[in-house]
């Protein structure tokens, strides 16, 4: 079969290719609200008419029944999306000197009416380029990132003490819903690279302005596919999703900005003292090169938000995979065990030793891609993508989970088998599996993130056997703009 054409055809299909055509809004997806108790707040089901596709299943169904270019419309936007590597390709390599997302976002909608700043996740043009290649050599450049290992590896301990202590009371070692520990994981490891300060994320008791943050991350992601569902006059008629998406957002600058004040006072009181500064922290290098105040606060707070759920949700799965292979699980240890050579914690440096441990997080990041799509505008020309043109400034949504699990590109695709990374004979196209993105605009935090997961999973294998709990049954992952776990993962971690 031609790989270009769709497995089967659908006699009720709702979306229909050619663009441009008069039947461009034929394509209708419904958003179905579901509460969901582990976060006590909204999930969503994405729905094609006449079947539901499965929670996991983002785009896998469209690209099953479809082919590998599609249009739909999500709300009031329409989207091309593409869904094999090839094309992915094409349309990363039209992008121009600063790429863009989207142009359609509720979250830029929300900073213009509170007048807050953009930030890298949201500014764009030059505004966007003058930040991203400040933060890009403190975040990307290998030997600046190497310098984060001490600061890290400090929340790091925290988190095996508050490991210890939650496995201590049960009998069993069981601790449930671990991704929720690894959000305050996460929200310490950033806040500490962003204000060179602890933040009480993992003592004993969790400060509720944190708890809150964390929350409020949750809920506007669920509230971002509500909102951008919703065409803008619908908001006044149906206040709640934008009003609730608006106090998210304000609680998360408002957390941000009051943790920046701090750590800038704290600065102007040294300076006054006499004492020379010499930060290793991002809030510092934004402010001391210039950066308008404004701009700072909105970047913290999307380098905060941006911190959170991708760290939890790599080190939730991660864990959840080892657990159920053990054997996978024996030779991690050792391998970390071997470099290590009697030294109890790791190095930035030592990770350049441990070839199955950087397997381990490509496998988890092909398997659970924590951004399972993402999309770009082209606003410059039209571009021609697997043979159809799309008009410029048509919003391009780029189904990296579907490619990711797609056995053409990986055999037994649902398998976890890092060791696939290890030898050359996979063959799959490089554009198959980029869970941080590619080009000029792919994730910043990428250095970070890996180091900070590397760092947490070395000492965790050395301090714990990780099993899964009795009973358990398999967890999907499931979408909530980010790709979570459906259900609480719970495990148990015995001490060695
Ligand atoms: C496993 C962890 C992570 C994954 C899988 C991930 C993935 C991604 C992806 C797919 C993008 C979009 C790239 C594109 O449009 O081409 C992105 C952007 C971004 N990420 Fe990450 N991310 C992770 C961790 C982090 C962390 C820890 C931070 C903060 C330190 C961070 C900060 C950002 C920022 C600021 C952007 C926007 C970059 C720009 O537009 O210039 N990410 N990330």
């Amino acid at each position: 079969m031609n790989q270009n054409q769709p497995e089967q055809e659908e006699t009720n299909r709702t979306c229909v290719l050619q663009v441009g055509s008069p039947d461009i809004q034929n394509a209708l997806f419904l958003v179905r609200p579901l509460t969901f108790p582990p976060h006590n707040s909204i999930f969503l089901y994405i729905e094609s008419k006449g079947s539901s596709l499965t929670r996991s299943g983002v785009f896998l169904e469209g690209r099953r029944r479809y082919g590998p270019v599609w249009k739909a419309s999500f709300g009031p936007i329409l989207t091309v999306h593409v869904a094999e590597p090839e094309l992915i390709e094409q349309v990363l390599r039209e992008e121009g000197q600063h790429p863009m997302r989207s142009d359609l976002s509720s979250w830029k909608d929300y900073r213009k009416l509170r007048g807050e700043g953009y930030g890298l996740l949201t500014a764009e043009g030059e505004e966007w380029q003058s930040v991203r290649s400040l933060l890009g050599k403190h975040m990307l450049r290998p030997k600046a990132v190497e310098a984060y290992d001490g600061t890290l590896n400090a929340v790091v301990t925290d988190l095996i003490h508050k490991l210890k202590l939650r496995s201590q009371q049960s009998s069993s070692g069981l601790v449930t819903d671990i991704s929720a520990e690894f959000y305050r994981f996460g929200l310490e490891g950033i806040s500490s690279v962003l204000f060179e300060s602890r933040i009480g994320c993992l003592d004993p008791v969790v400060p509720v302005e944190t708890e809150r943050f964390i929350q409020s991350i949750n809920t506007m992601f669920v509230m971002t596919l509500l909102t951008m569902a919703m065409p803008q006059w619908l908001h006044r008629l149906l206040p709640r999703p934008w009003d609730t998406f608006c106090r998210c957002w304000d609680y998360m600058f408002q957390f941000a900005k009051g943790h920046i004040d701090q750590r800038l006072e704290d600065e102007r009181q040294k300076t006054a003292r006499g004492e020379r500064l010499e930060g290793r922290y991002l809030t510092y290098f934004l402010s001391q090169a210039g950066v308008p105040l404004k701009s700072v606060y909105s970047n913290v707070t999307e380098l905060l938000l941006a911190g959170v759920d991708t760290i939890s949700s790599t080190l939730s799965w991660s864990l959840y995979e080892l657990s159920r292979h053990p054997e996978v699980q024996t030779a991690l240890r050792d391998e970390v065990r071997h470099v290590m050579k009697g030294r109890s914690v790791p190095e930035a440096r030592d990770v350049a030793a441990m070839p199955l441990m950087k397997a381990v997080m490509k496998e988890i990041l092909r398997l659970y891609p924590v951004i399972p799509a993402n999309a770009r505008v082209i606003t410059d020309r039209d571009i021609t993508v697997g043979g159809y043109l799309i008009p410029r400034n048509t919003l391009i949504t780029l189904c990296h989970y579907a490619t990711s699990r797609d056995p053409r590109q990986f055999c037994d695709p649902d398998a976890f088998v890092p060791r696939r990374w290890l030898s050359r004979s996979e063959g799959s196209h490089p554009f198959a599996s980029v869970p941080f993105g590619v080009g000029k605009r792919s994730c910043v935090g990428r250095r970070i993130a890996e180091l900070e997961v590397y760092l947490a999973l070395a000492r965790i294998l050395m301090h714990f056997n990780v099993e899964p709990a009795e009973d358990s049954d398999p967890v999907q992952p499931m979408t909530r703009t980010l790709l979570v776990p459906e259900k609480q993962i719970n495990l148990r971690f015995i001490e060695r």
